[in-house]
């Protein structure tokens, strides 16, 4: 008896273990918040900043060419919802002076108060096979996309630990969640977003603070159309498997997820299934997302499989063509 009592015991705390860290949070109210959208001066990160003024948000525009600035936040306005939202422009490179970044994430909170959320969205891609890509760019890369985000969450933090509440998104890729050809300078500076979200959430969830990493596929924005004017035949072949996709739609789904304090956001039906696939021990915040994993993790790990080789073949015919195209300039 006492034996069955005390089995019952520890299935109901082990039940409780499990479930705790699936509690949904409470979702964030965008009207009257402060949104600070790094990048918000173009592609996805101008439409990200649309989407929260069009629910009422106060929008600080963070990017360096002053001009850009200017003409998004005329765009941004136009989405106004009513007369006392304002859109704040600042102009300085998130990557390089940690100081810097902090005294103008200081400036912007005195005049649209502490920030509510961040979006980490400045960033930039470049593509190209391993040895063909400058070594200083694998610096770059690591610089704008990764310690480009670490600065400003890093000048938001300690605020939104006193006020108990916050919302932080960083902007990867599903380049950051699969490694692709073409990208060993990209895909690895967006991989780092990911272990940085994992371990500032275990941090911040007692605070009630909570991260978003968002992984979009190619997306048609002016970071795109520079990308892809050097952009290997293989990394485009590959990269087309999950299509191209519209900012705005783009935009829309990060916000919502960021709102509810989602961990993943992904985007389209390739998107769903490589995010439960790299899930990881990345956290949960919901029964539903939870069970899905759970279920799905060999259905999809077998889907990934034909992915992958289809990649290889990419790859391999590719080389092939190339191979034979050389052959021919030599005999003519
Ligand atoms: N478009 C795509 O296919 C995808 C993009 N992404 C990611 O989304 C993010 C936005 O991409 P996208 O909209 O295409 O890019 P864009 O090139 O259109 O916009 C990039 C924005 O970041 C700003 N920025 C770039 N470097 C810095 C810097 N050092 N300091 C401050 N601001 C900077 C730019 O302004 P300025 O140059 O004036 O500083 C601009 O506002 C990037 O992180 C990208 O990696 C992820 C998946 C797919
Ligand atoms: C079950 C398994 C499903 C697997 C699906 C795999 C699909 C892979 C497609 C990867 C596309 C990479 C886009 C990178 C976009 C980007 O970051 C740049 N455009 C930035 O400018």
């Amino acid at each position: 008896m006492l034996l069955v009592v005390a089995a019952f015991i520890v299935a109901f705390v082990l039940l409780l273990y499990m479930i705790s860290p699936l509690i949904s949070p409470k979702p964030l109210k965008l009207n009257g918040a402060h949104v600070v959208v790094t990048g918000g001066s173009s592609g996805i990160g101008k439409c990200i900043a649309m989407e929260c003024y069009k629910h009422g948000a106060f929008i600080t525009l963070v990017a360096r060419d002053e001009h850009k600035l200017v003409q998004a936040k005329k765009e941004v306005e136009k989405c106004a919802i009513n007369d006392k939202q304002v859109v704040l422009c600042i102009s300085v490179d998130v990557s390089k002076d940690y100081n810097q970044v902090e005294s103008v994430i200081k400036q912007a909170q005195e005049k649209l108060g502490p920030v509510d959320m961040l979006v980490n969205c400045a960033g930039m891609s470049i593509s190209g096979k391993f040895e063909e890509v400058e070594v200083d760019r694998f610096k770059k890369l690591m610089e704008v996309n990764y310690l480009g985000s670490v600065y400003p969450t890093r000048a938001v933090v300690t605020t939104m630990k006193e006020r108990r509440m916050g919302r932080i998104m960083f902007v990867s890729s599903q380049a950051g969640q699969i490694g692709l050809f073409g990208y060993t300078a990209y895909s690895p500076s967006k991989f780092a977003l990911r272990g940085l979200a994992e371990a500032l959430q275990m941090e911040m969830k007692p605070y009630n603070i909570y991260v978003t990493v968002a992984y979009p596929p190619d997306t048609d924005t002016p970071g795109f159309a520079e990308e892809n004017k050097t952009k290997p035949l293989e990394t485009r072949l590959i990269s087309e498997t999950s299509g191209v996709c519209q900012p705005e739609q783009v935009a829309k789904v990060v916000v919502k997820d960021a709102v509810q304090g989602n961990f993943t956001s992904s985007f389209g039906p390739d998107g769903y299934m490589l995010s439960a696939l790299t899930c990881g021990m990345s956290p949960v915040t919901s029964i539903t997302e939870g069970l899905q994993q759970i279920v799905t993790m060999g259905l999809f790990r077998t889907i990934a499989l034909f992915y992958l080789g289809s990649f290889d073949s990419i790859v391999r015919r590719c080389m092939i063509q190339r191979e034979q195209s050389k052959a021919a300039d030599k005999r003519e």
